[in-house]
């Protein structure tokens, strides 16, 4: 991304908790009205780097910059009320002796009590709440008080909103519903958003563009299908799904040898001829066709409606295969094939 268009940038951050380094050299931009998803492993630094952003961390190097202003270098820190970003935290920290409105209306500071209370009529509308402005925060469900959290911090439009893990309180049931709402309510304003998920489908859904930490850095940024199907590295495809791995040699600019045979690649591949690699294989690249002189043999199968998930194996090579031939039987013997597609080899 050009940093022209950043709405922030983040330089070779590095933050450390008690001498330990936590984000070492990360790069990250944000584009205007961009919701970004933050992915990695339990400890990698996602909430590390949220609270850098917030202004509620010193950064050890670098430089955090939003529209252009320098927020946070080792020298300089702009205090949280001063950065213009709001913060919606897992557990939302909402007032419970407050009301839904007075919760709002709490940020709003320096305006006349009609603009407040008109500011907040519109974000209670925005969010949904139309009839519960006089509830306490304790008399609402989670996926309510989620509505007010987000409420409370757009009400002072915020440069940039950052959420922590803001649906994991949220029933399964209604999680997805309320995702689409708030991306949609995110869109309408105009915000630009950074969001802390464990959950890649939450990333897959939400976001614009995921960013996956691994030791301190950005992995790989991209929009969610080029990481899942181009991932640059192995931890990368790894953490977005399971995959095949198999030897692989490459024969030319568009075709590896392989224990399945010869396959071939939509896209050159990047390698001189003769190169030793590990070629990654989806289970949903890998098509099945029943065939009584196929080289492959199903061992297991799990039924998942519209497909089924089969271990099939070729020689001494156990495959994963997604497959929407729902009616293989153990034991069947079948043809195994990848699917026309760029390969992506480590
Ligand atoms: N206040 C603190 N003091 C010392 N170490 C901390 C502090 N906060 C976090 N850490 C450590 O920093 C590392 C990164 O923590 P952080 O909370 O940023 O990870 P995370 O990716 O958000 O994890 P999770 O997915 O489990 O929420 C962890 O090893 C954690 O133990």
């Amino acid at each position: 991304m050009s940093t022209a268009t950043s709405k922030l940038r983040i330089q070779d951050l590095s933050c450390q908790y008690q001498g330990k380094t936590i984000l070492d050299g990360l790069d990250l931009a944000l584009a205007e009205n961009e919701i970004l998803a933050l992915l990695g492993p339990s400890g990698c630094g996602k909430t590390t780097l949220l609270r850098a952003i917030a202004g509620l961390l010193p950064i050890h190097q670098g430089d955090i910059e939003l529209e252009g202003q320098s927020l946070s270098t080792p020298d300089n820190l702009v205090p949280t009320e001063h950065r213009g970003v709001g913060v919606i935290f897992q557990d939302y920290a909402l007032f419970p002796h407050l009301t839904v409105a007075e919760n709002i209306a709490f940020g709003l500071k320096g305006r006349t009590k009609a603009e407040v209370q008109a500011r907040v009529a519109e974000m209670i509308a925005l969010v949904k709440l139309d009839d519960l402005g006089d509830r306490y925060i304790h008399q609402l469900s989670g996926g309510q008080q989620q509505r007010v959290a987000i409420a409370r911090a757009l009400a002072y439009q915020p440069r940039l909103l950052l959420l922590d893990e803001p649906f994991s309180n949220i029933d399964s049931q209604v999680r997805g519903e309320l995702m689409a709402e708030i991306r949609q309510i995110l869109r309408s304003q105009g915000v630009s958003a950074i969001f802390v998920t464990h959950s890649k489908e939450e990333a897959f859904a939400f976001a614009d563009r995921l960013a996956i930490l691994h030791e301190g850095r950005v992995a790989q940024s991209g929009p969610a299908e080029q990481l899942y199907y181009q991932p640059s590295s192995r931890f990368v495809a790894d953490f977005l799904g399971g995959g095949n791995y198999l030897d692989a040699t490459v024969a030319t600019a568009h075709e590896v040898h392989t224990p399945l045979g010869a396959i071939q690649s939509a896209s050159p591949l990047g390698y001189p001829p003769q190169h030793q690699g590990t070629l990654l294989l989806r289970p949903q690249q890998l098509a099945l066709e029943p065939d009584n002189e196929g080289s492959g043999v199903v061992v297991a199968r799990t039924f998942a409606g519209t497909y089924c998930d089969y271990q099939v194996e070729v020689g001494p090579v156990a495959l994963a295969v997604r497959s929407g031939h729902i009616g293989l039987e153990l034991g069947q013997r079948v043809a195994v094939a990848a699917m026309p597609h760029a390969l992506v080899l480590f």
